[in-house]
């Protein structure tokens, strides 16, 4: 590469400024960490001059970053961890509410703490005779402190085991007596047990190891585990060396994370939350991730099949517990947390809806009332023969009414309206969404008398065929299963009613379990008028019943919803002759009624939503599967 001087790069504009003021800000600062980071700041700037050639950005950032890294190694610079971790730990000494505090003490002679790293990063790290000598010191120390605990016949060990939540005296050396040091000695056995060349177990109740080790930890920066560590130990101890094989060495930090990760899940939920980090596959090493799962290309691979033990979805610290604390048999077995979820999205507290609410549609009102509604307010009448359906499907084109009559059913029967579609039951979990649908109808039995309405039934329950996924099948099967009981149940005051555009799409099964099949058609020409005059009896409106009765015509093959917004297009028309200029000050008395012309222009803007092939379709089926209302 061509040699140029850092120099002879110039550049013009304002990165190239702010480039020359990291430069003089570099050289000004003593401190050692806002160098390292003004540093980072000045290479990543390179990589944004646009007018630098890539052999010239190559050249300077190498150059940077041979900065950046001799400034790092320096051993005078920031390559001290263990001034930062004090840093770090100084604020944490003595706060009262964790209650413990932090013995690590600044080792003034940096280079041993840089020898100290080297040596143990560096592979093929033996112990040797001296670090065996020193282990066994240590442990002959530990013995006779424990003989003198015992014929002191200290009542020490009683209590509190865990040295989180040990009142820790507030002075430096730690004493070695406490509950919680053996404690914690005794779980870390396994793992330092004849690691050594010696035949002996170095590591025993008696010789907390990583308390030998806390010093070297220090150097390598676990701050977070150090301070965990010296809690509950003596003050550091000389240095001993890391003992060889990577992989059966585990540092005390890992190891009281693993240690808690293990208590965690023995304790399973009663802590409540779900731990912040997740296992390593090969070294057990607990992996912090912020927020849910790590995922990256080399992850791990996370099977769609939801683990019984995460909670990422149900979290059981979430439970949501009736106030009373008592919770029903039926909902025993039942996730909280999608118990939850039907009550606050799928159960419908809306404002109550009439049969005069809805326009025409008389004879599916009347087999209602008689079949359904009656039975649900008299259940003690209606029984045997006169049992009513538990199941009902009403089918027609879209937007004639289907889910205006199931609001209505619910609450002219006084009963809990539950309303779902297929999405609030699927799940990106699978086997959720089938237990999504037993929960549904777990609560809805809680809440009886209730009436569970499902939107668009054609798509939940759709023909089953051989080339569908097993998890759709599962769905289905369920539903089909809680279908049957809700259906058959005597007792129970559960009445599922089904609504589709696509009654040929049923399930057979499903056709079959929703045994009153209403038709809902088009609004007639009564029905067109009864809308129309309600609707606009609460506007301002200029229309006579002549204009209502030619509204009505023009509407002919218009479903509910199309003649109401014909007559929310129509309402619009006189705001539109209104100025922009005007729009803010005009009162509400001199905006012009609504009329006849309003509604002629509507009518050449709105359309109807359903073809007369349609219509076809639904009468066959009618004739074949209906209950006879046309
Ligand atoms: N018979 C009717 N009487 C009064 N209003 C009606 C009637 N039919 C439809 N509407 C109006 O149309 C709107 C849509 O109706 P609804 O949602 O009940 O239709 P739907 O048959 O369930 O449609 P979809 O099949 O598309 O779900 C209702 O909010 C209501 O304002």
């Amino acid at each position: 590469m061509e040699t140029k001087s850092i120099e002879s790069i110039e550049t013009k504009n304002e990165f190239a400024s702010y480039y020359k003021t990291i430069k003089v800000r570099v050289n000004e600062t003593d401190d050692n960490y806002v160098k390292a980071s003004l540093l980072r700041k000045s290479s990543s700037i390179i990589g944004r001059l646009p007018w630098l050639s890539n052999q010239d950005s190559c050249f300077l950032l190498g150059d940077h970053l041979k900065q950046y890294v001799d400034f790092v190694d320096d051993k005078k610079s920031i390559n001290n961890y263990a001034e930062q971790i004090q840093s770090l730990t100084r604020g944490l000494r003595d706060d009262a509410r964790l209650r413990w505090r932090s013995s690590l003490e600044l080792e003034s002679d940096d280079s041993t703490c840089n020898e100290e790293k080297s040596c143990c990063l560096g592979s093929g790290c033996e112990a040797t005779g001296k670090d065996i000598a020193l282990l066994l010191q240590a442990r002959n120390k530990i013995k006779e402190l424990d003989l003198e605990r015992e014929n002191d016949g200290s009542a020490m060990n009683k209590g509190n085991s865990s040295h989180f939540s040990a009142t820790v005296p507030n002075k430096r050396k730690m004493d070695t007596t406490s509950p919680g040091h053996s404690n914690q000695t005794f779980k870390n056995k396994k793992t330092f047990e004849g690691d050594f060349k010696t035949n002996k177990p170095l590591y025993t109740r008696e010789n907390p190891v990583h308390q030998l080790f806390s010093k070297s930890t220090n150097l390598f920066g676990h701050s977070e585990v150090v301070q965990g560590t010296s809690r509950s130990c003596e003050p550091p101890q000389k240095p001993v060396p890391k003992q060889s094989g990577a992989s059966s060495f585990r540092t005390a930090s890992e190891e009281l994370r693993k240690q808690s990760l293990k208590k965690n899940n023995s304790n399973n939920g009663s802590m409540g939350s779900r731990p912040s980090y997740s296992v390593g596959e090969e070294t057990g090493v607990p992996k912090k991730s912020l927020g849910g799962r790590a995922r990256s290309v080399m992850g791990r691979f996370v099977p769609p099949v939801r683990n019984e033990n995460s909670k990422e979805m149900y979290d059981e610290s979430d439970q949501s517990q009736p106030e009373n604390g008592e919770v029903d048999e039926r909902l025993k077995h039942i996730e909280p947390k999608m118990i939850e979820m039907i009550r606050s999205e799928i159960m419908d507290c809306g404002s109550p809806i009439t049969w005069d609410d809805i326009a025409g549609l008389h004879f599916a009102k009347k087999t209602i009332q008689e079949i359904v509604v009656w039975p649900m307010l008299r259940p003690d009448i209606f029984t045997g023969l006169r049992r009513p359906p538990k199941g009902i499907l009403l089918f027609g084109p879209p937007g004639t009414g289907k889910t205006l009559i199931g609001k209505c059913i619910a609450s002219q029967s006084k009963s809990t309206f539950f309303s779902i579609s297929a999405s609030s039951l699927t799940s990106k979990w699978i086997g959720d969404g089938e237990k999504m649908v037993r929960a549904l109808f777990a609560v809805a039995r809680v809440h009886q008398p209730s009436v569970v309405f499902i939107d668009e039934i054609d798509s939940l329950l759709s023909k089953r065929s051989d080339t569908e996924h097993e998890s759709s099948r599962r769905i289905k099967t369920e539903f089909l299963v809680q279908l049957d009981g809700a259906t058959t149940g005597d007792e129970d005051r559960l009445l599922v009613v089904g609504a589709t555009n696509r009654p040929q799409e049923l399930d057979e099964a499903a056709r079959r379990r929703l045994v009153k099949r209403l038709y809902i058609p088009l609004p007639d020409y009564e029905a067109r008028k009864e809308m129309v005059s309600r609707l606009m009896s609460s506007e301002r409106n200029s229309l006579h019943d002549t204009d209502i009765d030619e509204i009505a015509h023009l509407t002919d093959g218009y479903s509910g919803a199309d003649v109401k917004n014909v007559c929310q297009e129509a309402a619009l028309g006189p705001i539109r002759s209104i100025s922009f200029s005007q729009i803010e000050f005009i009162s509400h008395d001199q905006v012009k009624p609504i009329g006849m012309n309003d509604f002629k222009s509507a009518l050449s803007r709105v359309r109807s939503s359903v073809s007369p092939s349609d219509l076809d379709s639904y009468l066959e089926w009618d004739k074949l599967y209906g209950s006879g209302s046309t």
